[in-house]
């Protein structure tokens, strides 16, 4: 099959390079000039700059030039095209949750003006792999009559990889969802999905556009209510009873076959560049059509709330005056094995405590500094003007007063003894993840340990 793929970025570099594993021959397109030339040189750090995936890399070095192409001039590739999956950014609009559709209408017309112009007569489906509002495909459908394209046929196929293990789950993924109006897509689409069709664990489900659409937006934001729940309910009982284990008590609830232990994690909150938009976006979805969105609407603010409320308790239960102080923070990108930082904890949180009258940030990543300079940019708040960079862990703790963990990065755990060794009591120590393992020791010797799920531990 020939293959385009709009738009390079998480979802659209990974979905390439997979399919160009499976000997498809795949154009990756995209409008910015820097990552199409970052990827065609094949170097890993110049791809890794962009997205940083495991994998990822040893897949485009095969197939670079054999069966995986990068342009920026989509007319150049179009003939001969079977699909094009659009794999564009579809953000959050800041003021109600909609979704901002700019750039994915300005990438559609561009492709719709070319593809009216195709000289070959091959049917051709235009796929949305990004997450859109049920109606979108429908909508796409209309951009295509407008421009008068020929012989084509719109789809939705979801995308449901999670950052971080993108690869693996491009090559084994749980589900594969395929809407379409017509079997002649539908055809195409298992062409081009044959390793997937008829597989023993993969389930690979063919339906309506609209309901794939709305297959993406349950599963995130059922994902993201499971994630609040933990936190809104789990961890707050820990908190306030004294003798309740929330490790126990986790352990206890998910050892039911029924209930996964993904999401059970509690923590500073769920980040990304999905749940929180993907639940914003229903929201605003089901009151367009008159649907009460409580239930929504509580997740999406326990997650929010979630994010800050550390900094609340380390003022009400440990008695910690933010003013003037320096506070490392560890860890910024919003889950570990990645460098994205699109609504990372680690902004509301920096954001709070700056706002509380912070001197200092010491803040470090092991792979998100880079990013973490254009989140935290002066010219979006003059305080970040604040915030330090460092290299490791040790550095940042250096001459602060208090810690916080926003990032479950697995270097943390050994964490007890950095901490021993660059800051002496009194001390705060503010665990968002959960990652110290032997936080007695550490209260013993003097160190106040406020977690996530605990009451907090003052030494004796
Ligand atoms: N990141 C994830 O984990 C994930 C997972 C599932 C679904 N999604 C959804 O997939 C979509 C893409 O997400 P992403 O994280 O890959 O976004 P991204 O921002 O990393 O990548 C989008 C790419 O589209 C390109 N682009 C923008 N306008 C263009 C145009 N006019 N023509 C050509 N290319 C253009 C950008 O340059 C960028 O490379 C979104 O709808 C998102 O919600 C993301
Ligand atoms: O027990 C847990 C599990 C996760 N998280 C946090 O939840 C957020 C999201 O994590 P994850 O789901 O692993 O990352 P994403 O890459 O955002 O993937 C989600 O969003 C994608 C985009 O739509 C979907 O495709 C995926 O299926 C969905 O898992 C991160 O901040 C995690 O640290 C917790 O706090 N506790």
């Amino acid at each position: 099959m020939k293959i385009i793929v709009a738009g390079t970025g998480y979802v659209g570099l990974v979905h390439a390079a997979v399919c160009s594993e499976y000997g498809h021959e795949v154009y990756a397109y995209d409008n910015d000039v820097n990552k199409i030339n970052a990827f065609s040189n094949g170097q890993a750090e110049e791809i890794e700059k962009y997205v940083n995936e495991p994998g990822l890399v040893n897949i485009i070095k095969e197939t670079l030039g054999k069966y995986l192409f990068f342009s920026t001039d989509l007319g150049a590739i179009i003939e001969g095209a079977d699909a094009i999956f659009l794999c564009l950014p579809t953000p959050p609009n800041p003021n109600d949750g909609s979704t901002n559709l700019v750039f994915y209408d300005a990438a559609v017309e561009d492709i719709a003006e070319i593809a009216a112009k195709r000289n070959d007569e091959n049917r051709i489906v235009f796929v949305n792999k990004s997450t859109v509002p049920i109606g979108t495909a429908r909508h796409l459908q209309d951009i295509m009559n407008a421009h008068e394209v020929k012989n084509f046929g719109v789809s939705s196929n979801p995308e449901f990889l999670a950052e971080g293990t993108a690869v693996e789950q491009a090559r084994k993924p749980d589900r594969v969802v395929v809407g379409c109006d017509h079997e002649s897509d539908f055809k195409i689409l298992r062409r081009v999905y044959s390793q997937f069709v008829n597989h023993v664990r993969i389930k690979y489900i063919e339906t309506t556009p609209e309901t794939a659409e709305a297959i993406k937006y349950v599963a995130n934001t059922m994902l993201l209510t499971y994630i609040s729940f933990w936190n809104g309910v789990g961890a707050k009982i820990g908190e306030r009873f004294p003798n309740v284990k929330i490790d126990d008590l986790r352990l206890g609830v998910t050892s039911d076959d029924r209930i996964s232990t993904w999401g059970s994690f509690v923590s500073n909150g769920a980040g990304g560049s999905c749940f929180g938009k993907d639940i914003a976006s229903l929201i605003y979805q089901l009151r367009s059509v008159n649907v009460s969105t409580k239930m929504l609407e509580a997740s999406y603010e326990v997650n929010e709330y979630q994010k800050v409320y550390l900094v609340e308790r380390a003022i009400a239960e440990a008695g910690f005056k933010f003013n003037n102080k320096t506070v490392a923070v560890l860890g910024l990108a919003f889950k570990k094995h990645t460098n994205d930082m699109r609504d990372a904890s680690s902004i509301k949180l920096i954001e709070s405590l700056l706002g509380k009258g912070v001197a200092k940030v010491k803040a470090y990543d092991p792979l998100a500094i880079e990013s973490a300079k254009h989140a935290f940019s002066p010219s979006k708040n003059i305080l970040f003007e604040k915030i330090e960079y460092y290299e490791t862990a040790k550095e940042a703790i250096e001459g602060s007063h208090a810690l916080f963990i926003s990032t479950d990065w697995e270097e943390f755990r050994g964490l007890s003894r950095t901490i021993e060794e660059a800051a002496r009591p009194p001390y705060l120590v503010m665990d968002g993840r959960r990652m110290i393992p032997d936080f007695e020791d550490i209260v013993t010797k003097g160190y106040t340990y406020l977690a996530v799920g605990a009451m907090v531990m003052k030494p004796e």
